[in-house]
């Protein structure tokens, strides 16, 4: 099957956290591809991607960097898809110095941005698979199904004590 989501990251030591959004995307049968690019280290190529994208038949872009996190910016600055941006966490800021980069972007070129880390991965997985779902019945059976059953965890757990 086609892709119809990018997962793209400023270095290969993203994949840790990345790899939680893709996670997301096969349990809910959504096909993705996975690719290492960077706006400081591979510029080039960037644009290419960022410029190719629609014409492929991407429907969404998930972007995770770290540090001077300019990747989901520079990305969303060449395609009209959806940028979701993923602030990696580090060791120098704690990913603060990603999270700011990403998302503070100018008025006029968004980027969806989540949390630092795992569950932002794991968040930008599930937005991007909810903004496919607009258009797709069986896979927003699956996102509900999916929400379904983190209600019924929470609900059989309300007593925080239990298991002492
Ligand atoms: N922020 C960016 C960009 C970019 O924004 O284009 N390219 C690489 N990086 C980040 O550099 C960090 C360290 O990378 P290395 O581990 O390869 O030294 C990574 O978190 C990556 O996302």
């Amino acid at each position: 099957m086609e892709p119809l989501v990018g997962v793209i990251m400023g270095s290969q030591s993203d994949w840790p956290t990345l790899q939680h959004a893709c996670q997301v995307l096969d349990e809910l049968c959504v096909p993705y591809e996975r690719r290492v690019v960077s706006a400081h280290r591979t510029p080039d190529e960037m644009f290419h991607y960022a410029e190719q994208a629609v014409e492929r038949g991407l429907k969404a872009i998930i972007a995770g960097a770290g540090g001077a996190a300019h990747l989901p910016g520079m990305v969303a600055s060449k395609t009209m898809l959806p940028v979701i941006g993923v602030p990696i966490q580090t060791s120098a800021l704690g990913g603060l110095d990603s999270l700011l980069s990403i998302v503070q972007m100018p008025g006029g070129v968004p980027v969806a941005t989540v949390a630092i880390g795992k569950a932002g991965a794991t968040n930008a997985g599930l937005l991007a698979a909810q903004i496919l779902a607009t258009n797709d019945h069986e896979l927003l059976a699956r996102l509900e199904a999916r929400r379904s059953a983190i209600r019924e965890t929470v609900l059989s757990k309300l007593d925080p004590a239990d298991g002492e």
